[in-house]
């Protein structure tokens, strides 16, 4: 089965939702989906996910002046029935008085597609998605990865023209859900599909999107590949949402950052984007903070908890002049004690600054 060709693009131009209580889920929203593209949208509770979703699928209509096109087609106004979307949710919604292949028959028994062509599909996706010997057993005989892979396979065997996914693995263990989440990019990446993945856990979008779009009060704060979201947040909002950031505030003196009696140096290009600021907000990821001698150290804590990781040790480090501890990974195995005198080190280059966060 190829759905790249059935597969389009979606554009949103200046898409708002106000619901009939008058609360505004969504603010004016431009956003374009490329034809094949895996976009995640990602934040916290209420930040406009599912509206989003939800508008895209024709389940919601977008106030007045919004527009969204699927390919050239603008569908705005267009009912769910006629938009060829492909929905999975978190909660399968799969029909429990029918049968695996049945389930998955439904889009086509609808449509009315004759039997043959209806047989040939439903085999197409039961040896698609590992489902062959559950073809005939009960909704109920299976466990949560099985039915989503039914959900799947029911939301893609009419070859929409996208594919929305709401939060469709957070019902799942943790392990199969990282089975899954790569089992799903990889089919999706290979169908061609252009899909919209709703979720709060960050691991996964970073694991399922091309890009990701983080959502804040129903705005996009930040969009972008993985890459680009994590090493260079815009916001403290996102830098904050996105893994774990260790802040630095302190006052520019010389080419270093300095707090209390310690001093961070700072790399020359982000010296110059301070735009001769004196007060200044540096940021840095657990994993770009290392611990070295403490005499030797520019910037000197005490560890004040450690734990195991498996792959490293996450440290937290109390440091004067600064109000949160700083998190460092250690992925050399060392242990440390409460306690410990310890110095941090912190490679210029890795500091982040954000934009505008050179202030007076
Ligand atoms: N039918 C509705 N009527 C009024 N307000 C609504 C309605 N549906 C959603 N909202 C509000 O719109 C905002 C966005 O909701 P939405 O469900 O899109 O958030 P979300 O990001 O998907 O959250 P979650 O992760 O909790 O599912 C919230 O403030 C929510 O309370």
């Amino acid at each position: 089965m190829k759905n790249a060709s059935t597969s389009v693009a979606i554009t949103l131009k200046q898409v708002q939702k106000t619901f009939s209580d008058g609360t505004l889920a969504l603010k004016p929203l431009d956003l374009h989906i490329e034809q094949g593209e895996i976009l995640v949208l990602l934040g916290p509770s209420g930040c406009g996910k599912t509206t989003t979703l939800r508008l895209i699928a024709g389940l919601e209509f977008c106030d007045q002046g919004g527009q969204i096109l699927f390919g050239e087609r603008d569908v705005t106004q267009i009912a769910i029935e006629q938009r060829r979307v492909g929905m999975v949710f978190q909660s399968y919604a799969l029909f429990p008085n029918m049968d695996v292949s049945e389930n998955i028959a439904y889009g086509l028994r609808v449509r009315g597609e004759n039997k043959a062509t209806q047989q040939k599909k439903v085999n197409e996706m039961l040896e698609l998605f590992d489902l062959q010997p559950y073809a005939q057993r009960a909704i109920d005989q299976l466990s949560g990865g099985q039915r989503q892979r039914v959900a799947l396979a029911r939301a893609i065997i009419t070859e929409p023209e996208v594919l929305l996914l709401d939060e469709p693995l957070s019902a799942l263990d943790a392990l199969l859900k990282k089975r899954l989440r790569t089992d799903i990019n990889a089919l999706l990446k290979r169908l061609g599909i252009t899909a919209v993945y709703v979720t709060h856990d960050q691991e996964e979008a970073m694991a399922m999107g091309d890009r990701i779009a983080i959502l804040d009060h129903g705005e996009i704060a930040q969009i972008g590949t993985a890459e680009e979201i994590y090493l260079s947040p815009n916001s403290e909002f996102v830098a904050n949402f996105i893994g774990q950031m260790n802040h630095f505030d302190g006052l520019l003196q010389g080419q270093a950052l300095s707090f209390g009696k310690q001093f961070l140096p700072l790399s020359p290009s982000l010296y110059q984007s301070c735009s001769g600021g004196k007060r200044l907000r540096c940021m840095a990821r657990p994993e770009d903070v290392c611990l070295m001698a403490f005499d030797e150290a520019t910037v000197k804590g005490a560890v004040s908890h450690s734990v195991f990781l498996g792959d490293r040790t996450r440290v937290l480090v109390e440091v004067e002049g600064l109000q949160e501890p700083v998190h460092v990974d250690c992925f050399e195995r060392k242990r440390y004690t409460i306690g410990d005198r310890v110095g941090l080190m912190i490679p210029p280059s890795r500091l982040v600054l954000l934009p505008n966060s050179g202030m007076e």
